[in-house]
């Protein structure tokens, strides 16, 4: 049984405007009052212009609930625009930050070149990079499922020192498993996250691999959590869809009642 402590994190996308993220963080806040869940925790990532809103409610009414970013500028300051830096998100006390998740190195070409220098940027200003990393469906009908991941693991950590990369997550997202209701069996999901905690293991030490916390993200909602959570090399969970509704996010993080 791990002594990590589960994440459960729910990434918003481009969904739910500040007034929205009020809403549902204040009915998340309420729905958790009570102490049964401590032992997990939650996390928000809802888009840029929502940070402050969230940011003044869990401070203002000293929330137990965690938020960060859904992407970070990999330079500091300057003539970028639309990207936000790392110093404006540690400014908006962000515990997190989500680097390379699908949708951005899909849409926005992004590169581990430049998702290893966001993470870089993220750790430069205190905040924890979540590095998603996962296969398309191509690659996992090809059998390369595993060597893709780890090589997107390798690639996102280059040249970070063991004192950092103890601290990241690592968000496991099978692509053909995000947002199409198919969920990647547990097993599956067991190894390519044991294989991401033997490449942490091999690039730094047990120790370091031990340390990290690393999710699965793809269709997870209160029907499959307990079986994802169950497995020994799964810490978490990066939840899209099923974050939206407050009250099966709730469920979610509530998964050892499920
Ligand atoms: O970041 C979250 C993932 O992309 C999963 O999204 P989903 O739960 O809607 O499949």
């Amino acid at each position: 049984m791990s002594t990590r402590t589960p994440l459960m994190a729910g990434n918003w996308k481009m969904n739910l405007n500040h007034l929205e993220a009020i809403a549902h963080v204040q009915k998340l806040a309420f729905a958790l009052a009570d102490k049964d869940h401590e032992a997990v925790e939650v996390a928000v990532l809802p888009p840029f212009t929502d940070l402050r809103s969230v940011q003044t409610l869990v401070d203002g009414d000293k929330l137990k609930i965690k938020y960060g970013a859904q992407d970070i500028s990999a330079h500091d300051a300057g003539a970028y625009t639309g990207e936000i830096s790392g110093p404006m998100l540690a400014k908006l006390k962000c515990t997190y930050v989500v680097i390379g998740h699908s949708e951005r190195r899909q849409y926005h070409r992004e590169t581990d070149e430049l998702v290893n220098a966001k993470v870089k940027a993220a750790f430069k200003y205190g905040l924890t990079p979540i590095l998603c990393v996962g296969e398309e469906l191509d690659v996992r009908e090809a059998g390369d499922h595993v060597r893709h991941t780890l090589a997107q693991v390798e690639g996102g950590l280059k040249d970070l020192p063991a004192e950092q990369a103890e601290s990241i997550v690592i968000a496991y997202e099978p692509v053909w498993a995000i947002g199409t209701g198919k969920v990647c069996g547990s097993d599956d999901a067991q190894e390519v996250c044991s294989a991401i905690r033997g490449k942490i293991a091999e690039l730094y030490t047990q120790d370091v691999a031990d340390q990290v916390r690393i999710q699965y993200g793809g269709s997870v909602k209160s029907s499959n959590v307990a079986e994802i959570m169950a497995k020994p090399d799964i810490d978490g969970a990066l939840v899209g869809g099923a974050s939206l509704d407050a009250d099966e996010f709730v469920k979610i993080v509530r998964f050892r009642d499920q």
